[in-house]
């Protein structure tokens, strides 16, 4: 049964370390020449597991880059009005730099009135309008986070040039779906942007070079359903619970097993695209912070060089 597994396993976990070492190089390089910290304020309402889990998360790694971070945990009774108040005052300080409001909201919020009261330049998401109107024309603005560590998975695999390539995309969401399918088409690959009512799913999937699954249907894509040699991206992140007693188990979209067979690359779930998500954040709270104070970003080549005990401290 168990056959040797031919793919390349992307290292998500490793290349993130890589990416908040050079986060945090750039921040102390605006401390020491500008006194600037930059400073991230995650909102979460309620009490999901899961969202507990990815805003400590953030708040860590936030802490390790040299940044402030503001964590503001509101119970599940939080109104909306609340909820606005908090962010007109987040835009007001100036101690804040980018603003991220966990998602899902409990049913009550309406997540577009809370994304359209943050302010676009805070906006370390990038679902603002604004922000997504820029991303469409193709200005300067930030990239939702999951859509931009895709993209930087992939050029880690396939190089710079992925021009001509064929790119699936499973998922239509707002979050990750629509952002990369326009990411991927800027870098001129033929996109199609796949979801429940296309026809004949494994067929499409099967001419992909480039397969992203985010669709939360634990292991949906199997090994008929990748062409061989094709680059594997899974956003997925299901959470199995065995039976009551044991911690639940994550598992991706695509069923990693089956699908190393076939396929050039794959990322792992977890350790695969979400620590990538958690570095981009960073790196578009640097560059809110810079635009802010009219500074360019610093050269990550020319900022010192994180000792190696510090980089301990970054990845922990
Ligand atoms: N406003 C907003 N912005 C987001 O960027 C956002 C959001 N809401 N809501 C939820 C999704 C999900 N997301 C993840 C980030 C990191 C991991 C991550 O670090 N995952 C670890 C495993 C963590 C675990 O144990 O679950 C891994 O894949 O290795 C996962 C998921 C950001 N999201």
């Amino acid at each position: 049964m168990t056959q040797a597994s031919n793919s390349k396993r992307i290292d998500g976990e490793a290349l993130a370390g890589q990416r908040l070492a050079r986060v945090a190089g750039q921040v102390a390089t605006l401390v020491d020449a500008h006194a600037l910290t930059p400073g991230l304020a995650v909102v979460l309402v309620g009490s999901d597991p899961a969202s507990q889990i990815y805003v400590r998360n953030k708040h860590r790694q936030t802490v390790a880059a040299g940044m402030h971070s503001y964590l503001h945990q509101l119970p599940d009774t939080t109104s909306q009005a609340q909820l606005l108040a908090l962010i007109a005052e987040l835009n007001a300080d100036p101690c804040v730099h980018g603003i991220l409001v966990q998602l899902p909201l409990p049913a009550r919020i309406s997540p577009a009135a809370v994304l359209a009261a943050i302010d676009p330049d805070k906006d370390v998401d990038g679902f603002h309008e604004v922000n997504i109107g820029r991303l469409w024309r193709g200005d300067d603005g930030p990239v939702p986070c999951t859509p931009m560590a895709c993209r930087l998975l992939l050029h880690h695999v396939l190089g710079e040039n992925l021009s001509g390539l064929e790119a699936v995309v499973l998922g239509r969401s707002n979050i990750v779906g629509k952002p990369l399918a326009n990411l991927l088409l800027r870098e001129d690959c033929t996109v199609t942007l796949a979801h429940s009512k296309t026809r004949d799913l494994p067929a499409l999937c099967a001419r992909a070079d480039i397969l992203v699954a985010a669709v939360g249907r634990p292991e949906m894509v199997t090994a008929e359903w990748v062409k061989p040699g094709a680059t594997v991206i899974d956003v997925g992140i299901n959470r199995i619970h065995d039976d009551a007693a044991t911690k639940p188990r994550l598992v991706g979209d695509v069923a990693y097993d089956d699908v190393s067979r076939v396929a050039a690359a794959i990322t792992p779930v977890p350790g695969g695209v979400g620590p990538m998500t958690i570095a981009c954040l960073l790196d578009n709270t640097v560059a809110a912070a810079c635009r802010q104070h009219g500074l360019t970003v610093p050269d990550a080549d020319q900022t010192q060089a994180p000792t190696d005990d510090a980089r301990r401290h970054y990845c922990a």
